[in-house]
Parts: structure tokens; sequence; C-alpha cells
């Protein structure tokens, strides 16, 4: 069993391979989170999202500041449980209820055996549903970290407004989202530099070109300032951008 203290983020369970899904030419329908994405989502998604283990770890970082006694935790759409097992990890406290979130029974599947192999000082426990139907109570912190972006847009204000409800007054939500730039040109730029991130940890310019397509419509980011203003509207008293990479941003929001 691997010791939560001494690996960050993910790792890589033993079945876990190179993601070589876009490699072949044609592989362009809309992307999924099926089995095969699942198989090679550490992977992936190491290769493919800038700032990604340092966001896992600042995930940590913040638990142990926000996690308080007698209250929950939440990683909505949590993939293979990296957020759930960092909040585990950084809390102060034991036998804080963290509860994962995600629709993709592949993923939860997997996500439940990873988490079986680390040892974690509180209480993980993972859920196939959707978030729009997740109850969220008691929460002193909440985790989308990038998720939202997958959701479509009319139902994001309405699930933001539900975890501000859930929260308990200084609880605080962490939202992770590919972004938009308000300057086309610097939008632009950010694409660039992140395909650049992409070709330099060895994704091929047709791969990086067929996940393209395929996360068009799928994935829809927003401009920050689309983020700051729901957060805004839904109650949160501070809502600051604490990491950047590129066009991939994580914000801290405080009831
Ligand atoms: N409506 C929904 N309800 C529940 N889950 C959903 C929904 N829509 C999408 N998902 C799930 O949200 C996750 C998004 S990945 C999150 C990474 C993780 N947070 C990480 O820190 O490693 C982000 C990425 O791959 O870029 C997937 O597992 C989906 O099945
Ligand atoms: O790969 C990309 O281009 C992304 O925008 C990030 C990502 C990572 C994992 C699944 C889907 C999108």
């Amino acid at each position: 069993m691997t010791s939560e203290s001494t690996k960050p983020g993910p790792g890589k369970p033993k079945d876990s391979g190179r993601d070589n899904i876009f490699t072949a030419p044609g592989t362009t329908s809309p992307f999924r989170f099926d089995e095969q994405v699942a198989a090679v989502f550490p992977d992936m998604i190491q290769r493919s999202v800038p700032g990604y283990s340092f966001i896992i770890s600042g995930i940590a970082g913040l638990a142990q500041k926000f996690i308080q006694p007698n209250t929950q935790a939440y990683d909505l759409g949590c993939s293979l449980g990296a957020a759930a097992l960092a909040m585990s990890r950084g809390s102060q406290h034991t036998n804080i209820p963290i509860i994962g979130i995600d629709n993709s029974s592949a993923m939860v599947e997997r996500c439940r055996l990873f988490i079986e192999g680390y040892r974690h000082k509180n209480p993980i426990q993972i859920h196939c549903q959707n978030i729009q139907e997740t109850t969220i109570s008691q929460a002193s912190m909440v985790v989308l970290n990038f998720t939202l972006q997958f959701i479509e847009q009319s139902e994001r204000q309405a699930i933001i407004e539900h975890i501000y409800d859930g929260l308990e007054p200084g609880g605080a939500l962490i939202l992770s989202e590919k972004i938009v730039a308000s300057d086309p040109a610097v939008n632009e730029l950010l694409i660039k530099l992140h395909h650049d991130f992409k070709r330099a940890n060895g994704y091929s310019d047709l791969e990086i070109s067929q996940k393209r397509t395929a996360l068009e419509n799928v994935l829809v980011p927003e401009t920050l300032e689309t983020h700051h203003l729901r957060l805004k509207n839904a109650g949160f008293k501070v809502s600051e951008v604490w990491h950047q990479q590129f066009n991939f941003c994580s914000i801290l929001a405080i009831k």
C-alpha cells in the first residue's frame, strides 16, 4: 500500500498506460470519459494540463487551511480521485467524510480501486452520479478541478449556487478551469503555448489537432470574468486566482 504522505498527485495505477487515443488519423468523434480514457487518464491529464500536479499539491495545502472538524469535503468530477486524496492528505483533521462524485462509471470503478491502493486518514466515498443531482451539505471545502467546463453552460450557475448553499460560512470552493482570454490575440497566444506544452510532452501535431476537434462543444471554456461574476452572483465574498499557467486557471472562492 502506498502512503498518501509520500506520494503527491495521482501517480499511476499499475495497469495505466500511455495516452495514444488520438494517434490514428480520423479519430475525431466527440470526447467522452469512457473506459479507454479512464485507462490512460493519469498520463493524459499530466501531459495535457499545465500545472496539474502543482494544483493537486496546492489543494492539499488549501485543505490544511479550510477543512474544519465536523464538516465534509467534496471532489466533484473526481475522475481517479486525485483531489479527494489531496484533501485527505492535507486535512489537519481525521474522520472528515470526503465525497467524490463522477458520472462516468469507468472512472468511478478505477477511482475506487485506486483509492484502495492509498492509505488515507479520512474516509473517502465515491459515488457514480451527476453533480447536478448531488446533495451538498456541511461542506468546508468543495473542489471542481476541471469539471465545470464539461457541463452545459445553462446549468453552471445553478451548480455554483447549490455548492454555495452547501458550504459553511468561511468554506472554500476551488474552481479550476481551462479559460478563454478576453483579448483575442492573447487567447490565440495562450492556445499556442498550450499546444507547445503538449508537443513538448510527446503529443504529435495530429494528436493535438484531433483532440481539439473532439473537444469542440464538449469542453466549453469561459473567460475569468464570467467565472468571477457567476461566483459573485451566487454570493461568494471572495474569488481570486491562486494559480494560472497559460489558459489553465484555478480560482479560490470563499463563502
Ligand atoms: N455532470 C457531471 N457529473 C459528474 N461528473 C462529471 C460530469 N460531467 C463531467 N464529469 C466528470 O468530470 C471529470 C472531468 S476531469 C476531472 C479531473 C479531476 N477532477 C482531477 O483532479 O484529476 C477533467 C479533465 O479531464 O480535463 C470526468 O471524470 C468526467 O466524467
Ligand atoms: O488536452 C487538452 O487539450 C485539454 O484541454 C485538457 C484535457 C485534459 C484531459 C481531458 C480533456 C481535456
